[in-house]
Order: C-alpha cells, then structure tokens, then sequence
C-alpha cells in the first residue's frame, strides 16, 4: 500500500511542489504487476498493449520494485541522453551478481556508473570500437581474413560430410550455429587476446558453448528478478550460472592471461607503458599496474565480459543468415554485390565492408527485426521524466521493441527490407542511412562499446558463406527465432547448404 501510494503522488525534487506520478495499472500485494506481463508471450509486447491503455510513458511496481516504461523515441531520448547522468544505474538482479563472482558492479554492462566504470570504459572503447582506417582497425581486419579461411574450411567439410547422407542434387543440412559462435570466439580472441584457438580444441569448444549457454541466459526474464525471496527455487539454476562463469574465467586464465603475464609483466624490469600493449589483455595488465583504483578481479572479469561479446555477434550473424535464407532476392542481391566487389577472385574482407551498402543494411535490417532489448536503466537521483515524478531506485525500461517495429516508425515494418536502410546520394553512390530512431545499441552514456565489432564479425562471416554457399531453410527444420531477442538457444535449427559454382576456394 505504501509502495502504492507513493506510487500516486510526490513532491517535485526541484521545486517541491507536488508533482504527478506517470499512471498505471494498481499494483496487487506481493507480487505487483508481474502477472501484466505474463498475459503476453514477451515483457515488451506487454509494455505496448499497457501503453495504449495508461499512455507512451507508465508506471509498474514489479514485486517490490517500482518501475517505469517508456515507449516513444521523445521519452526514450530524454532518458537516455538530456538526462543520461540521471538514469546511468542498473537493476539489481541476483542472476546478474552470479554470473560476475557476486558482484555485478565486476562486470561493465551491469554495473552502476562509477569513477572507475569511466576508466575502465576509456581503455575498452580503445579498442572494443576501433575506428575505420586506425592500426586496431587493420589488426581486427588481418585477424577476420584468417579466421575466415578456417571458418569455411570447416563449412567445406561439413557440408561434404552432410551430402554424403543426402539425395544427390540436395543441399547439405548443416548444424552451423556451433562453428560461427566459435569462429565469433577466435575473431574476438584473436583481435583481443593475440590466441587463436582449433575447433578441435575441445576445452575451447566447451567454453564458447558455456558463452553461449550464458548469452541466451541472460536473455531471459525470471520472476526472481524481481522477487528475490524466491531464490531458494532458484539455488540450482543459479549454481549453473555461477559454475559456468567460473569455468570461463578459469580457461581464460590459464589459456590466455598466463602467458600474457609471463610475457609482459614479470619480462619487464622497467616501467610498463600503453605503447608497448600488443592487444587489449596488454593493455589491461598495463592499466592494473598503473591504476592504484584496479584490482586483477577487475581487468579479469573485463576480459571475460568483452571476449563474451563474441557470443551476441555470433547470434546476430546467425539470425542475419536465417532471415537471408528466408528471403532468396535478399541472398542474390548481396551475393551480386559481394561478387562485384570482389570481382570472383578472392574471398571478401572486412575492407570490402564500405563497398558493400546492401549486406551492412540486410545485417541492420536483422538487428531492427530482432530488436535486442536495452538493458534497463536505474534512476540514481530523484529526477523526472517528460514532468512526471520518478524517484531515485525506479527500473526504467526502454520500449525499443516499439521503436524497432511500430508501423508509425517503418513502412511494412514486419517486412525484411534491407532496402529501407539505403539511400542514393546526388552522386548517384548508394550509402547507409540509418533513421535517427534506430537505437540498436542504445545511445547516451551507456551505449553498447561493441557496435563496431559486431558490424565487422557478422559482415565478414555472412559475406563469406553466401558468397560460397546459397543458404536455404531447410523445410523438415523450421527457423524458429524470439521476440525482442537477438539470442537463439545454443542447440537451435540447421540450415541448407549448397556450394555456388565459380567462387574463389578460401585460401
Ligand atoms: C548483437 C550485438 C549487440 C547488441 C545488439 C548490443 C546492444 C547493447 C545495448 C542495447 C546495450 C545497452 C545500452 C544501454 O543500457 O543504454 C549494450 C551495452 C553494452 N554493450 Fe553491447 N550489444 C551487442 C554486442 C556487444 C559486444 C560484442 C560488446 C563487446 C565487445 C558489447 C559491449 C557492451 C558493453 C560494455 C555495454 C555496457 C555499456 C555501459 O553500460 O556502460 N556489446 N549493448
């Protein structure tokens, strides 16, 4: 009832006068407004049915916790950006302190905004968003063009193997998910870490499936989230998840920071400097030793969280290639275009990516149909939003699932149309334009640091199977994909493949 009350009406931060709570639906005992969202098959399509009834901006209590959801791009851009440095906390999800030794505030994304979050922020940006045409940009390149060559390598032979099972004349039916998530886990460790790993090794193999497993985890809502007593039910749920994380961390450790260590920290009698970082795992033992604010937990559990990152772009890239397959004339067009560009010669590259408008737009195009959700955000002062009172601790939801499909942003929004994403400059140059409601990554001071890494890991994956193999649904295997969701089980449907005649064989 207290919740309830205050819920209705407060006193302006500012100026003390009485102010409006935003409306919404009357909260039960116990458990608020939870059974809200169960009533839809997604929290998100539930926070658009209840905006048509109590307005673009509402207030919830889920369990204890009072929330508020907002579902237009005005209230989207008032939180996030004019008054980002108001809403820069997260929720306090058990799930999430599991998943990072107990404390969430070890892992960037989930943690509150801090003087040490910024610092650490700086160094990862460095290199987690390496800008076109910087040495960064030309290692992560180098390290794509190699893995490739081993990523189709292995589609060869799988697709080999599958036909020798299948009618003559008939795709392979392939289980590629697995091979992308570790080709992602290679590009990503190869680019950060300087260590590429077999497919064949089977402790690696192991880790990118507990990245995956993790990945689709986190994807999902729990009611223990927000009623936290019932975390006695959970205790072996939340034992995996601890078990898993601890598993990662230690393989990573072992496989990748020890030599690193060796290398770097205990070779070097004299001072360490970021000029001598060969990759990012560099840089961070060189910031640990100059930083009297960081502890070895700290670029340990950094590490985890950015190489983890591999485990979305594997996703997307997979989502991106089921929806190509659904859609043949999408497939053509960028095959015409990755054959052009490449002039039927060699394999593609991450430097074709500027030549290559319609295959970055078919991969936007996934990620608005998709529409991972935006973390929530936390109120960390009593402030306001479009006039209405939120008090500090408020969960503040962001309805991009709206922004992503609403017909009053995208003409035949439920159509895949890469097209939409381009636009013909007066010099008749075809380039990508991206509305500016179109937040996949978020905007603000809490924007996603990865959006330069998985444009470049699924381009130059999708890029290279479809210009070697047309990709098809195979129909005793449906795709099955989840609202507001760029995250697929770990053991999800196969695809067809055929090999395309007259393509260059990968190195
Ligand atoms: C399909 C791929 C991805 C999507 C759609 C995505 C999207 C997002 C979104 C929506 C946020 C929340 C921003 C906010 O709360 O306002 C976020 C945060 C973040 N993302 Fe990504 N992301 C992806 C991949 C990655 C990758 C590959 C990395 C790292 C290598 C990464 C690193 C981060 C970090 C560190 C944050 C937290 C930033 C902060 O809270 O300060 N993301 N991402």
């Amino acid at each position: 009832l207290a919740v309830e009350h205050r819920r209705r009406r407060g006193r302006h931060p500012a100026d003390g006068k009485d102010t409006q709570r935003p409306p919404g639906p009357k909260a039960w005992p116990v458990i608020g407004n939870l059974h809200l969202l169960g009533e839809h098959s997604n929290p998100f399509l539930a926070f658009t049915a209840l905006s048509k009834k109590y307005g673009d901006i509402f207030s919830m209590v889920l369990g204890s916790s009072p929330c508020v959801v907002v579902n237009n791009y005005d209230l989207i851009k008032e939180v996030l950006i004019t008054k980002g440095s108001h809403f820069g906390g997260r929720p306090d999800f058990l799930r999430y302190h599991k998943l990072f030794g107990g404390d969430r505030n070890n892992s960037l994304a989930l943690c509150d905004w801090s003087e040490l979050q910024k610092t650490r922020r700086q160094v990862a940006r460095l290199y987690c968003s390496p800008r076109l045409s910087s040495l960064h940009y030309d290692t992560l390149t180098r390290v794509a063009a190699t893995e490739v060559d081993h990523f189709l390598d292995r589609v060869a032979s799988m697709t080999a193997t599958s036909m020798k099972t299948t009618r003559a004349g008939q795709p392979a039916t392939v289980h590629i998910k697995p091979l992308i998530q570790a080709a992602c886990a290679n590009i990503f460790s190869g680019y950060m870490c300087s260590t590429r790993f077999s497919y064949d090794d089977t402790a690696f193999v192991h880790i990118v499936r507990l990245f995956d497993e993790i990945f689709w985890e986190i994807n999902q809502g729990y009611a223990v989230d927000f009623l936290p007593w019932l975390a006695p039910c959970y205790r072996r749920h939340m034992g995996k998840l601890s078990s898993w994380a601890m598993e990662i961390r230690s393989f990573i450790l072992t496989r990748i920071m020890d030599e690193h260590r060796r290398r770097l920290v205990e070779g070097e009698d004299g001072e360490l400097d970021m000029d001598m970082a060969r990759d990012f795992t560099d840089a961070l033992l060189i910031q640990l030793q100059e930083d009297p604010h960081l502890e070895w937990q700290h670029i340990i559990f950094e590490l985890e969280d950015f190489l983890g990152g591999h485990s979305a772009v594997g996703n997307l890239t997979m989502l991106s290639l089921a929806a190509v397959a659904a859609n043949p004339e999408v497939a053509s067009r960028i095959q015409a275009e990755v054959d052009s560009v490449t002039g039927g010669t060699r394999t593609v590259t991450l430097a074709d990516r500027t030549d290559m408008p319609y295959t970055e737009a078919a991969i936007l195009e996934a990620l608005r149909v998709a529409s991972s959700p935006i973390v929530p955000h936390v109120a960390t002062q009593d402030t306001t939003i479009a006039g209405y009172q939120v008090d500090k601790g408020t969960v503040v939801f962001i309805n991009n699932h709206e922004l992503n499909t609403g017909e009053a942003y995208w003409e035949q929004a439920s159509k895949f149309r890469p097209e939409r994403f381009l636009q013909t400059g007066k010099d008749g140059v075809v380039q990508v334009v991206k509305p500016a409601h179109f937040i996949p990554f978020s905007t603000g001071k809490r924007t996603c640091i990865g959006q330069r890494l998985v444009q470049s890991g699924s381009f130059v994956l999708l890029a290279s199977l479809l210009q070697h193999y047309n990709v098809s649904v195979d129909p005793k295997h449906p795709v099955v994909t989840y609202t507001a969701s760029v995250a697929l089980p770990p053991d999800t449907f196969p695809l067809a493949f055929a090999p395309r005649e007259s393509v260059p064989a990968p190195a």
